[in-house]
């Protein structure tokens, strides 16, 4: 199937000379939810930017729903709903009257049973002929998914939906966004949390430093850079690791009560038999064992960090030349 955003070759160099985005390649396929990560000023909102005609690319080329976004501009555009990470709204509006007007704005006749049901969805029918200065801040985030889904987008951008929101109120974000998904819309965030990536998206693209480091299927993602660890739970808590188990990957949390052993995923041996039968032989004995993935966020953390050593050590090779 043709995916619902093609870019190709995407690049940005901002008027003062400023590289932000470089060589990016990605397709979005239709009803994913996909998650750009990546540090403060890797590049994520001037990738949003370009795909929603803000910004003006310097290279490559962006299609969305088959339409180029600077040849077919307002038919690109018509096909995207951006949710902004600022609540922006005329307070003394009613709900109703926001979402009418900003589906007006893209030129679509009036579907007053459209705008019922994402109020609905969006638990906001009952507030509908309340003025915006009333609502709380979780409903006015909500106000904004309806506002940018009025115009029937078959694409919505979140960018960082969640940033400030109650662990409560994230929860309900994250539910609603796959529901969104489940009525056929693709949806793209932006996220600092990345649990909330973990939680939600189906694919991950991981920018730094303007170039997309990884994209990645979230499940393949976890497996394919994650480790594992085994954490034995002692009865007698131990000082140090038995030098006769020196050589193994191990180390004991803080106050010595568990031994744990990482292994990796991948590795067709992963070594927990031999641990299990040295640990009999070093007579040291356990109550209870269960084992723990590694999370995204510390195979993010290794990426980010692990590209910026890389990129240190191109940095100091280019100065020593
Ligand atoms: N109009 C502009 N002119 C010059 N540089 C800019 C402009 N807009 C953004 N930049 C720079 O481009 C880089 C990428 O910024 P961008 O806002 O896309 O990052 P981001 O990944 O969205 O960051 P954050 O997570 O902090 O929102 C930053 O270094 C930023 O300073």
């Amino acid at each position: 199937m043709e995916p619902i955003i093609s870019i190709k070759g995407l690049g940005k160099t901002y008027a003062g000379g400023f590289t932000a985005l470089q060589n990016i390649d990605l397709e979005i396929q239709r009803g994913e939810i996909f998650a750009l990560l990546g540090p403060n000023g890797a590049g994520k909102t001037t990738l949003i930017s370009i795909v929603c005609g803000i910004v003006n690319p310097s290279q490559g080329n962006v299609t969305v729903s088959g339409f180029d976004i600077q040849r077919d501009y307002r038919s690109a555009r018509r096909a995207i709903g951006l949710v902004p990470q600022e609540i922006s709204t005329d307070s003394f509006e009613s709900v109703w009257g926001a979402v009418k007007f900003s589906r007006g704005l893209f030129g679509k006749p009036p579907n007053p049973a459209y705008l019922e049901k994402i109020l609905r969805q969006l638990s906001l029918w009952e507030k509908k002929d309340n003025k915006i200065i009333t609502l709380s801040g979780g409903m006015k985030r909500r106000l904004m998914i309806a506002k940018a889904l009025s115009h029937e987008p078959s694409v919505l951008f979140l960018d960082e939906p969640t940033a400030g929101v109650d662990v409560e109120l994230r929860q309900d974000m994250w539910e609603m966004v796959r529901g969104l998904r489940d009525s056929g819309v693709t949806v793209i965030l932006t996220t600092h949390y990345i649990e909330e990536a973990e939680e939600m998206a189906d694919r991950v693209g991981v920018i730094n430093r303007g170039e997309l480091v990884l994209v990645e299927d979230k499940k393949n993602l976890m497996q394919k850079m994650g480790e594992k660890e085994l954490s034995l739970q002692l009865p007698e808590p131990l000082q140090k690791i038995p030098d006769s188990l020196a050589d193994l990957p191990l180390r004991l949390n803080g106050d010595g009560s568990q031994l744990i052993y990482r292994f990796d995923i991948k590795s067709e041996n992963t070594g927990i038999a031999e641990f299990l039968r040295r640990l009999n032989s070093a007579n040291i004995e356990f109550r209870d064992l269960h084992t723990r993935e590694s999370s995204l966020e510390e195979i993010f953390v290794n990426l980010v960090h692990g590209a910026r050593r890389e990129h240190e050590k191109q940095l100091s090779g280019e100065t020593q030349e």
